[in-house]
């Protein structure tokens, strides 16, 4: 038996954090929405009880250090569960990106084992169970657009935001996210108006959307990876609309709502970045698999 799911890459649209808590976690505030750049999961039930993972991407980990593991084994320990697992990532998502690839995968899991070990979670108890493994899973469990709060994993649904192409690019860098929020000094940082993201997203108003886009996390990034300035230089001289880095990068993300500008922006692009994709938002939660 098999099951087949799709397991996309989210953007932060904003990313503020209010302080660092004393489990040294930071409290945030992110308006997060999935694109349609995504990997593909494919879970087999195995008879014998092991989980076994496989990919064609050399950087994703085939043991206990991939996210996808790790959500199995949690269901697995929680549910007294006989049967295993063999799960296959095929990757498209660039890796340690800031794109939650790894978060994505896990929460596909959740999602394709709760159908094939037949365990009956709702939604909601399969994005509690996800915080267990990281801060971006519960989001990534549902997918489409959320406030998330606490350390990402109080999740509050919002409407699809107006729609646009999502011109993404990645230098040849991956950044640790625990680095980025190590080196983060929040004494005179300026802070995204997260009340203004919700209120533009639920007028449908792309210009506030553009005005709104701000990440706590991008100067400490750009601080270290010049590379990831250049870039965003780059993406407003192509004509987008806004610009931002998601999570803690270093993909920068370009907002363009016309086809022309899109082109514009992915072929000029390409001359000189590793991996540049042109997407659309999801919009919508999950609904099926
Ligand atoms: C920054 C964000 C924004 O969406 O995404 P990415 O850049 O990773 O995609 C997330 O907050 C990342 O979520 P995730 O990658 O799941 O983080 P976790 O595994 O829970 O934590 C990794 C490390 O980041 C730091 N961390 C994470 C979340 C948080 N609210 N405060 C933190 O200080 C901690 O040092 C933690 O040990
Ligand atoms: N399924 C997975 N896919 C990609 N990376 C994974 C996965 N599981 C664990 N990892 C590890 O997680 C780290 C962060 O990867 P990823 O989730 O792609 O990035 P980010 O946290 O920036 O969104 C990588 O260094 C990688 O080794």
């Amino acid at each position: 038996m098999k099951v087949l799911l799709k397991a996309p890459a989210k953007i932060n649209l904003s990313l503020d954090v209010l302080h660092k808590r004393p489990d040294g976690y930071h409290e945030v505030e992110m308006i997060m929405t999935t694109i349609d750049l995504a990997d593909r999961i494919e879970l087999t039930l195995l008879s014998e009880d092991t989980i076994k993972i496989t990919s064609q991407n050399r950087f994703v980990p085939d043991d206990q250090r991939n996210l996808a593991y790790q959500a199995a084994k949690l269901l697995k320990d929680k549910f007294q569960v006989k049967e295993g697992v063999q799960i296959n990532i095929e990757k498209t998502i660039p890796v340690a990106a800031g794109l939650a690839g790894g978060s994505s995968d896990a929460a596909a899991t959740l999602r394709g084992l709760n159908k094939l070990w037949k365990l009956g979670l709702t939604m909601d108890e399969l994005a509690v169970l996800g915080a267990e493994i990281g801060s971006d899973v519960s989001f990534c469990v549902y997918g489409g657009t959320a406030l998330a709060t606490g350390r990402g994993e109080k999740i509050e649904h919002l409407p699809a935001p107006p729609s646009c192409w999502i011109v993404l690019a990645k230098p040849l860098i991956g950044v640790s996210t625990a680095d980025i929020y190590r080196r983060l000094q929040l004494n005179g940082v300026s802070h995204p108006n997260t009340a203004g993201m919700i209120e533009s997203i639920h007028q449908q108003d792309f210009a506030g959307v553009c005005k709104n886009v701000g990440n706590v996390l991008e100067d400490v990034t750009l601080n270290v990876y010049p590379e990831v300035a250049q870039i965003k230089e780059q993406m407003y001289r192509f004509g987008a609309d806004a610009v931002l880095m998601s999570g803690s990068g270093p993909t920068v993300f370009a907002l363009v709502q016309h086809d022309s500008r899109m082109h514009r922006l992915y072929n000029g692009l390409r001359g000189f970045c590793d991996q540049v994709f042109a997407v659309r938002m999801l919009g919508e939660r999950h609904t099926l698999d």
